[in-house]
């Protein structure tokens, strides 16, 4: 939970999304109101439900960028779905509430991570004591062991070898169970490694390692076991109950609009299916029931034919904030690669950095690569700012190939060398549909 104001989530946004700002102003008033829900008292808290959200716009151009960053900055649980997932041959009328059991799945995980990080220190001090133990024996005087701590700290042990036993985290079955694209979990199977859990349970494994090594992996072993699982999953239930955040992509393609015949029923029927969740069910998944009403739920689509009046009234009803999001420009390519803070340019640089070549780029180079992205996007089909990323990936191949052999050499990105690199497969619409 965080308690930034909508105009501090709307410029941290900012740092990543160009434009867009109905969207980023949007999805920040939710986040606050769940701040604001917080602040209630238990009576009314249950009365205020989320106001979800549907985002109108082409591919591409940020709806689960700013979805995935607003997670992000709140530490909430997040899961994109496509919405046309459930119509898919086979697929009827899959169980949409699997949806939320994925989400439980994803926010373990990364409640599981937060909660290491906040048990760090003590790990930090465990895995210490366990170094010392492994290079001094366990029945080393206390002068020893801190004249190893002392070592320790000024990190003269760090290439000193030493053999530790680790908990086993491996899988006996070798995968066995495992089916070429249908995880367990969307099966609804039982997880191996749950079923199996209690039988490895007290299993460790010796392994070498330097200490600096050992470091990493002893703090990881230490937190997990200061983190027990009925805690973790807790905790990780309640964060889904009350900060969890649905990304439902494609939603305008189960209109019954987008299809002439066949199919209508289904598609309507996914909506009808989704609908239960949006007003809020509960769902039971392995890891005890969950409430889906302060879940957030963000609508995406493009719709080019189906238009939001199509969607079944209840799901329009339940969808109250309409924001649209606007094609990409030339002008907002240029933006996006200089001005982000994850900007290609930036990690292209960085990526040749690693290889001792000094990557730049010049005003006229980064005009070059939008020009193309948005020549290509009006010539071949507007995909938005994934453009960027083939066309940088093109201009950079020749590069990523050969650094290793150029260390030392400086590259400078300007026009003339993204003409040489994709000019003429640019120029070429039949071409570029294939390698851009
Ligand atoms: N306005 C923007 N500013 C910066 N980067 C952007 C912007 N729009 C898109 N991108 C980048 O392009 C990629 C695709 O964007 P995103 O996943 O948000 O598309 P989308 O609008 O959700 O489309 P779809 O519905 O097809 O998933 C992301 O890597 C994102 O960082």
């Amino acid at each position: 939970m965080t308690d930034l104001t909508p105009r501090e989530i709307v410029s941290e946004l900012d740092r990543f999304i160009i434009g867009q700002n109905d969207a980023k102003r949007a999805v920040a008033v939710a986040l606050r109101n769940r701040w604001r829900r917080k602040q209630l008292s238990d009576d009314i808290r249950d009365e205020v439900y989320p106001k979800n959200i549907l985002m109108i716009g082409p591919t591409g151009v940020g709806k689960t960028e700013i979805s995935r960053r607003l997670a992000k900055l709140a530490r909430a649980p997040f899961i994109k779905v496509e919405a046309t997932k459930f119509t898919e041959v086979g697929y009827v009328g899959r169980d949409v509430e699997q949806i939320i059991r994925d989400l439980v799945d994803a926010a373990i995980i990364q409640t599981r991570e937060h909660m290491r990080e906040d048990v760090k220190v003590k790990a930090h001090a465990a895995a210490e004591d366990r170094v010392i133990e492994a290079i001094a024996g366990t029945d080393a005087r206390e002068a020893t062991r801190e004249m190893f701590r002392k070592k320790l700290k000024d990190g003269l042990l760090d290439d000193t070898e030493i053999e530790l036993e680790l908990a086993d985290t491996s899988n006996p079955l070798g995968g066995m169970f495992d089916i070429p694209g249908q995880p367990g979990s969307q099966m609804g199977m039982m997880n191996i490694g749950d079923l199996f859990g209690k039988a490895m349970g007290g299993r460790t494994t010796k392994k070498r390692m330097t200490v600096a090594e050992s470091y990493e992996v002893l703090i990881s072993d230490e937190a997990d076991k200061l983190l027990d699982d009925e805690t973790v999953n807790a905790a990780a239930l309640q964060a889904v109950e009350q900060n969890g955040i649905v990304f439902l992509d494609e939603i305008d393609k189960v209109c019954a609009r987008q299809e002439a015949r066949g199919g209508d029923v289904s598609r309507e029927g996914v909506q009808r299916d989704l609908l239960p969740l949006i007003e809020g069910t509960t769902v039971s998944t392995k890891h005890g029931p969950v409430k889906t009403d302060h879940i957030l739920f963000i609508a995406s689509g493009a719709f080019h034919i189906a238009k939001p009046s199509d969607l079944l009234p209840e799901l329009q009803g339940r969808l109250p904030i309409r924001v649209e999001l606007r094609a990409l420009t030339e002008e907002d390519f240029v933006r996006i690669l200089t001005e982000t803070d994850n900007a290609l340019t930036r990690q292209y640089t960085a990526l040749m950095g690693t290889e001792e070549v000094v990557v730049s780029f010049t005003d006229d180079g980064i005009s070059a690569l939008a020009k193309i992205a948005a020549d290509v996007n009006q010539s071949v089909e507007n995909i938005g700012a994934r453009r960027l990323y083939t066309v940088m990936e093109r201009v950079f191949e020749e590069l990523s190939f050969s650094a290793p052999d150029r260390s030392g050499e400086e590259i400078i990105v300007n026009a003339s060398f993204v003409e040489t690199n994709l000019g003429e497969l640019a120029k070429s619409m039949d071409v570029s549909r294939y390698v851009l």
